[in-house]
């Protein structure tokens, strides 16, 4: 018989922690997922969650929206304002990679811009891009706060709404993006590629932390995702498109004092099929001050962080390449 543990955590190729959350119903069940979640967030700062909730129509309608955009001329998807395009070229200091983007607030007045502007029609309908982007944003937002929640309650914080109140914040400044990876041979002559003993693959988006809260993605049945929860370290994730992952931000790391962990990570192109991606990136408002939470505060573990508000750490951010350090000039 298996126990209750292993039912709830079962092993997946790569070895990487699964969480169940359609286990989280019961109380009893509920204090075992929160459990496997916050080991999971001390281990790897990553975790893949299965049974999400969410529902499986508003995930096929974002993958369809996804696919019909990157399949546009350049030209058109250049025009996609008010949102953000890109093409190789990642923030804007000379980083990059063999990833296309679309990348917007998840504002609900910035995305109804884009009905106002017309600037993405699917199928010749201004409105759908608009409606499946809104439904599915408003889904993994739920997904994320039921999983902010479970780790506020396993680490005994006494507000248990600390971490998700603040991306259900009508200021939030949670971010949306869009990836394609389009099939690239891997070569061992290129210099914008990595090189192991058998061949080298060029790099889709290269190492780095996601510095907001928490960040949800979803794939589709393509590989390419590696994280590095030790220096020098990659993990290849194997794709699942029925579930999400779940990637511990830099402000996460900060507000849990340095317990869990802001998971290093990139994406390497696969050399025969097209990786596509949609992730979420929870953040709180950009006034909110981000301050290390009393309880993981002790005379053993001392405060390793000087608080800050989120637009101060997103200028540091925007300021820096994708790879560098920025937890560290944030430290007392
Ligand atoms: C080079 C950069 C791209 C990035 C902003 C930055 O200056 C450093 C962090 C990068 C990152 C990584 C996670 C997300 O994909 C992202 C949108 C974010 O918030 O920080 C990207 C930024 C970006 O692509 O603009
Ligand atoms: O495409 C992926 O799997 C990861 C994308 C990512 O890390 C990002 O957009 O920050
Ligand atoms: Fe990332």
């Amino acid at each position: 018989m298996r126990s209750d543990h292993q039912k709830l955590k079962s092993a997946i190729g790569d070895d990487l922690p699964i969480i169940n959350l359609s286990s989280s119903s019961s109380s009893l069940q509920r204090s075992e997922v929160a459990r496997l979640i916050v080991k999971a967030c001390e281990e790897y700062g990553f975790f893949k969650v299965i049974n999400h909730g969410v529902p499986d129509h508003i995930i096929a309608k974002m993958e369809e929206v996804s696919f019909n955009f990157f399949s546009k001329p350049v030209t058109e998807k250049q025009q996609a304002t008010p949102f953000g395009y890109g093409c190789k070229n990642i923030g804007f200091n000379g980083d990059s990679g063999e990833v296309e983007y679309l990348l917007f607030s998840t504002n609900p007045l910035f995305i109804a811009q884009a009905q106002s502007s017309n600037s993405i029609s699917i199928d010749n309908d201004p409105t759908k891009f608009r409606s499946v982007v809104s439904s599915y944003i408003e889904a993994v937002r739920e997904l994320a706060c039921k999983i902010l929640d479970l780790m506020a309650e396993e680490l005994r914080v006494h507000d248990t709404s600390a971490f998700s109140k603040l991306i259900r914040d009508v200021e939030s400044d949670s971010i949306f993006r869009l990836n394609h990876y389009p099939p690239v041979l891997c070569s061992s002559k290129n210099n914008s590629s990595i090189s192991n003993s058998t061949n080298s693959c060029k790099v889709g988006i290269g190492e780095h932390s996601d510095p907001q809260i928490l960040t949800i993605l979803r794939s589709n049945n393509v590989s390419g995702l590696e994280i590095s929860p030790n220096h020098g370290v990659w993990i290849p994730v194997s794709p699942d498109p029925t579930a999400f992952f779940i990637n511990v931000g830099d402000l996460l790391q900060v507000m849990t004092n340095g317990k869990f962990v802001s998971v290093k990570h990139r994406v390497l192109s696969n050399s025969a099929e097209s990786r596509m991606s949609v992730a979420y990136f929870g953040a709180p408002s950009l006034d909110a001050k981000v301050t290390t939470l009393p309880e993981l505060v002790t005379p053993t573990k001392p405060c390793l962080y000087r608080p800050f508000t989120w637009a101060e750490y997103k200028k540091t951010v925007y300021s820096l390449r994708l790879g560098d350090s920025r937890l560290e000039l944030f430290r007392k």
